[in-house]
């Protein structure tokens, strides 16, 4: 049998080497399903420059000092901690923040809190910026993004170092309900045009809220929603999902695990892009044959959260309203809603 020559060997093997990364490449393309790829993938993060950073940025180890979980002694048994798709439900008493700081201190995340401020709902801004100073997020990079129409009318409070206002100039909905629902298109226009450039995680809430008490780290994960403080106790028939077989949000009476507030979402971009994507195209789909769903985007969000379920899930205690009193399984109402006159603040001019 004839011996390959060195030079046919050289270029055998410089064959096989092409044609690996050619195939790569192309798994590569056929692989991504959403375009927000191009900026996850390697043309801008590339793999040389990720290892490098990683050997120059050693992870450091610090000594941690805390009392040791005792798990025949679990800190809560008076409320449910747990999902059976093992995602934590979080309570005041089961998380030590010394801890979870440490952690994302190490990973630098940078936190975005998205609300909107349409029309009258500016005046909700300034208690609403003033108090996140004090309780969301202490120590940490956070960006706010504010949506309003009303730009020259947010206030101008001091902010705190490694945090900043950014204002971004949207035109309103006539019907409050739209100004809502429209929410979740803007969210997600956002996500890849600008979100997943600037931050880790997002945090989407009302502004008609005020915080007294402290939202950290905590309540981070892929993708989280907040239990509605009027129904954590409530039975699958007393959820108010959307009944309507016609419409996309539609909930059978034997389905359900949670209601959840439309007014606190949130979690890493890519999972903020899927979560806006589909409540926003579900109500084009019902706004295409003249269907709006009972609670708006909190019936799309319900929709979303039953079959994609999140990786996380906040008490009420993150998103309260002293309409429903005060519970003993609600230690820290940590996110209220601000008393308002419906009737003033969405019709009248
Ligand atoms: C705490 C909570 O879970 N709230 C939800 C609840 O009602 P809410 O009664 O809390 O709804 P809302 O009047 O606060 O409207 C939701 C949000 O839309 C914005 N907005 C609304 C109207 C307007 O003219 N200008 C403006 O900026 C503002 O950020 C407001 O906080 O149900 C709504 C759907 O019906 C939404 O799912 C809300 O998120
Ligand atoms: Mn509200």
């Amino acid at each position: 049998m004839e011996r390959l020559r060195p030079s046919r060997c050289f270029f055998v093997v410089f064959c096989c080497i092409l044609v690996f990364f050619c195939s790569l490449s192309w798994y590569n393309m056929k692989e991504s399903r959403w375009h927000l790829r191009a900026m996850f993938s390697c043309d801008q993060h590339p793999v040389e420059s990720t290892i490098s950073s990683l050997i120059e940025n050693n992870v450091r180890l610090d000594r941690i000092l805390y009392p040791k979980p005792e798990t025949l002694k679990p800190p809560r048994t008076d409320v449910l901690t747990i999902a059976p798709w093992l995602a934590p439900i979080i309570w005041n008493g089961i998380f030590n923040s010394d801890i979870l700081n440490a952690q994302f201190h190490k990973r630098g995340v940078r936190i975005g809190l998205t609300t909107f401020a349409i029309k009258k709902y500016v005046r909700f801004m300034k208690d609403f910026l003033e108090t996140a100073e004090k309780f969301f997020m202490v120590g940490h990079k956070v960006n706010y993004y504010i949506f309003t129409d009303r730009a020259h009318e947010i206030p101008n409070i001091t902010i705190g170092e490694g945090r900043h206002i950014h204002i971004i100039n949207v035109t309103g909905y006539q019907r409050w309900q739209d100004v809502t629902m429209r929410r979740m298109q803007m969210i997600r226009d956002e996500t890849y045009s600008r979100f997943i450039n600037e931050v880790d995680y997002l945090v989407c809430v009302d502004v008609d809220m005020r915080f007294y008490g402290s939202v950290g780290v905590e309540i981070l994960g892929d993708v989280f929603g907040t239990l509605h403080p009027g129904f954590f106790g409530a039975s699958r028939q007393q959820f108010t999902y959307d009944r309507n077989p016609k419409s996309v949000a539609c909930i059978p009476v034997d389905e359900g695990d949670f209601y959840y507030a439309g007014g606190y979402f949130g979690g890493k971009i890519e999972e903020v892009y899927k979560l806006t994507n589909f409540c926003h195209s579900a109500m084009m789909t019902d706004k295409a044959i003249g269907i709006e769903a009972l609670w708006h985007d909190e019936s799309y969000l319900n929709k979303y959260f039953l079959y994609y379920k999140p990786t996380k899930i906040l008490s009420p205690e993150y998103v309260w309203n002293n309409y429903y009193g005060s519970p003993a399984a609600v230690q820290i109402k940590r996110f209220v809603g601000v008393d308002k006159n419906y009737d003033e603040v969405r019709f009248r001019r």
